[in-house]
């Protein structure tokens, strides 16, 4: 060291070394800015850079050199061997390329090391081959520590240098590694120029000769290449700088723009986020850049994305709010010239969030929260292995409401869903602890009671629920309709399969529902066979009409005061080819369900006024339509086509309908009626007094006539309350000025009560029953008018 120092100070113009240090530092700025514009280019124009970085350090430490020997005082004159000047050059500019090229290209931290390493090796080339070109007498001894020295101190400090270079992109790194590159070159000459011994040195050239003027003016135009490189790689610097600054603003605004959290990461260490990350976080910027990865995803989650790049990876995200669940995806990316990896995080908490509702939906009911048909079938599947396993007895209970339909049409869906959302709840509090409910669809749910020991235990639990639905009721103030018929059946004594059950379960509701509703009912063989002949009879239906087995009877309506008869109501009969004659009350209800009374129900309406057509007398002839018929959007056409055909006058044509065929779709049945009420047809209001609200329904329609339902006229002669029933709808009659038709009159008492109240038609077993139009041929064909010509009993009755 002291040599070193004696040698600098003693024997160097320092001024001159000052210029050295200068033309180094300039060199050394301009190579480290060349180098890092290289390395954010790719191609040939990565090799133009480098080779351009490699010409400005090359030339750099030659000319530091050479204005260093010029500083430098050897005691005798010097000359220097032009063609090993050239030559040292040459080594410095190739050596200096190779580090500089290995610390671009390279992708490991310590390959930049190893490019600065190679750039010392390539000083130190430079310097002893510069060296070798001096021409003096005489051996230059070496002092081969310091020797050693020199080649370390210029190793190590460019190796120093070119990590900063490459390892940092701000001023500060660049100055850093200037100054480090500059001490690689000035240690290692001024080292290496204290190991050289001239004391056995003689001159060979003379004094005039020792500074030679080309080496003075090659180190100035050097030196000028210098400062111009070193401009044009500040300015290569300052574009570069600037194209980056908008390159960032661009991709931080498309970061912050992106939906997914967005991260780049080196080495495990956040080096930032976007916007969407902070907020599912709730962390500013601050606190996310230099936290490591783990903290937020981690180690777990952090080694899978390393080991599978590009591979969607579910995992927990730690943030402000608790834990949220992510789908998080890594990728590689080159960030301001090094490799990160980019890591994209997808908030799942939506996603988990409808899937969870999807895979409620799936197995519950979206109205009553209660499992479905699907959850139960499964429930009741795994009871059956459960009970076959333990040997016991469970219960299915099928639910069904009475009416529901009624109170959908008349106050609405929104009233009917708050109903069966009524009905869930009230299901639930009375089965707590016993069982599991379900809602099958529409208004049935179902119970399924594990290991009930023995029936009766079931039959309890179903009077809970109907006493349950009975209290809720009450205590809504009686405006709710709530009331449910049961049906039960038993595990294993009924049946021991899922459909089995149900099926039993939902015969034993329909029995309940026939036996008066609001009660439950256990499943018996019996009624299997019930089921299956309902089932049978629709299927016979179905070719009741084109097998002629459908005919119609007429019952007449008369005058009361007069005995007359005014026309008659056309009534069906099905005469079954094996059972015989199947009541209407029995076979519509099936037609009406399966929708085959459109059909059955035009036969009758077309065969009707076929048949009154030809009559002499134009008597009127009324017909019975169900509401399916109604709301069939063809219907008043298809009365249209069927009076145009039959060529029957619309005046003598009486529709009867009952209040339900106004209940379910009040607008549209209205509507038809309108239309068919517009063809000159009379429209009659069947049953009335039967229904919820037949005033409301009178004042929704100007019906032609009011038909009393033969529930009112059953003893009205000495029951009071069917005596003032039937006082006021006759006075609503002849108030609104529509006639009222007595229907059921079955005892010559009602008819004298009736002809006294002035009624003015009846219709009953009393003056006839339904019979074959051909047995009232007599009034049909005008040669009489009155009923008594054929059957004198009851004009007797009306005589009184
Ligand atoms: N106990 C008793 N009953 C009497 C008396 N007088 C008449 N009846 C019966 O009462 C029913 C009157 O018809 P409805 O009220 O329209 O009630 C009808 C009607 O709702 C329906 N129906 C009958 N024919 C048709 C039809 O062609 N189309 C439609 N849609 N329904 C029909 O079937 C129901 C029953 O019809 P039917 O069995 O023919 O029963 C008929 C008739 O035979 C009496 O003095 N005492």
């Amino acid at each position: 060291m002291q040599t070193v120092l004696t040698t600098l100070f003693e024997q160097h113009d320092l001024r001159l070394v000052a210029l050295a240090a200068l033309v180094c530092a300039l060199s050394a700025f301009a190579g480290i800015t060349l180098l890092n514009h290289a390395r954010r280019t790719a191609g040939a124009m990565q090799r133009v850079w480098l080779a351009v970085a490699a010409f400005s350090v090359g030339f750099g430490i030659w000319a530091t050199h050479f204005v260093a020997m010029l500083s430098f005082n050897a005691g005798m004159p010097v000359g220097y061997d032009l063609p090993l000047t050239l030559v040292s050059l040459g080594i410095a500019i190739l050596i200096v390329g190779g580090g500089l090229w290995f610390a671009a290209l390279g992708t490991r931290r310590s390959d930049s090391v190893l490019g600065g390493a190679i750039i010392g090796v390539g000083i130190a080339s430079m310097h002893y081959t510069g060296m070798a070109s001096l021409l003096i007498g005489g051996g230059i001894a070496w002092a081969s520590p310091l020797v050693a020295a020199s080649v370390l101190l210029g190793v190590a400090f460019a190796g120093a240098s070119i990590y900063f270079a490459v390892n940092g992109q701000t001023l500060r790194h660049r100055i850093r590694a200037t100054i480090l590159l500059t001490l690689a070159i000035c240690a290692m000459h001024f080292t290496a120029m204290g190991a050289a011994g001239l004391e056995n040195c003689f001159p060979v050239v003379s004094a005039e000769d020792q500074t030679p003027q080309w080496l003075s003016i090659v180190v100035a135009l050097v030196s000028v290449m210098i400062l111009v490189f070193a401009l044009g790689g500040s300015y290569l610097d300052l574009l570069d700088r600037r194209r980056t600054l908008a390159e960032g603003d661009r991709m931080r605004g498309l970061a912050d723009a992106a939906v997914e959290g967005l991260l780049v990461v080196r080495d495990g260490e956040i080096v930032t986020a976007n916007q969407s990350f902070l907020s599912m976080v709730d962390l500013p910027q601050a606190a996310v850049s230099g936290k490591q990865l783990s903290e937020f995803l981690g180690s777990a989650a952090c080694s899978m994305l390393i080991e599978r790049p590009n591979m969607a990876v579910e995992t927990d995200l730690k943030s402000g709010f608790g834990v949220v669940p992510a789908e998080v995806i890594l990728r590689q990316v080159d960030f301001a010239g090094q490799p990160h990896h980019a890591i994209a995080i997808r908030d799942l908490s939506a996603r988990k969030q409808a899937e969870q509702h999807i895979r409620f939906l799936a197995h519950h009911d979206a109205l009553t929260g209660l499992p479905n048909r699907v959850s139960f079938s499964r429930k009741l599947e795994d009871e059956i292995s459960h009970a076959r396993r333990h040997e016991q007895t469970f219960a299915v209970l099928c639910l069904d409401l009475d009416r529901f339909k009624e109170v959908n049409d008349l106050f609405g869906h929104a009233a009917g869903d708050a109903l069966l959302q009524r009905v869930g709840q009230a299901l639930l509090g009375a089965i707590e602890g016993v069982g599991d409910a379900a809602r099958l669809g529409g208004d049935e749910f179902a119970v399924l009671l594990g290991d009930i020991g023995t029936p009766a235990r079931a039959g309890r639990i179903a009077e809970q629920i109907l006493d349950a639905f009975r209290r809720n009721n009450e205590q809504s103030g009686g405006g709710a309709l709530i009331s449910a018929s049961v049906g039960i059946a038993l595990f294993p004594d009924n049946a021991d399969t899922v459909e089995q059950l149900m099926t039993h379960a939902d015969t034993a509701l329909y029995r309940a529902k026939q036996d008066g509703r609001g009660i439950y009912r256990f499943f018996e063989n019996a009624m299997g066979v019930e089921v299956r002949d309902r089932r049978m009879l629709e299927h016979d239906l179905r070719h009741a009409v084109s097998r002629n087995q459908l005919r119609l009877v007429y019952q007449p309506q008369v005058d009361i005061q007069s005995g007359e008869v005014t026309g008659f109501e056309a009534l069906v009969r099905w005469k079954h080819p094996e059972r015989g004659e199947i009541p209407p009350s029995v076979f519509v209800p099936v037609a009406e369900e399966s929708g085959l009374i459109l059909q059955i129900g035009e036969w009758v309406l077309r065969a009707a006024c076929s048949e009154a057509a030809r009559w002499k007398s134009p008597l009127s002839v009324a017909v019975n339509v169900s509401a399916v018929q109604v709301h069939s959007p063809t219907f008043a056409q298809t009365v249209h086509e069927v009076l145009i055909s039959t060529g029957l006058s619309p005046s003598r044509l009486e529709v009867e309908i009952t209040e339900t065929a106004l209940i379910r779709d009040m607008m549209r049945a209205v509507t038809t009626l309108r239309q068919i009420r517009a063809l000159g047809v009379r429209i009659a209001m069947d049953d009335f007094g039967t229904g919820y609200s037949s005033l409301a329904n009178l004042r929704a329609f100007p019906f032609s006539k009011i038909k009393v339902d033969q529930s009112f006229i059953r003893a009205v002669d000495n029951n009071d309350q069917s005596a003032a029933i039937v006082r006021a709808v006759l006075g609503l009659g002849s108030g609104l000025n529509v006639p009222v038709v007595a229907e059921g009159v079955e005892r010559a008492e009602e008819l004298a009560f009736l002809k006294s109240e002035v009624c003015q038609t009846a219709q009953g077993y009393l003056l006839s029953r339904p019979e074959d139009i051909r047995t009232f041929a007599a009034v049909t064909e005008g040669r009489t008018k009155l009923l008594d010509s054929i059957m004198p009993l009851p004009l007797q009755a009306l005589a009184s």
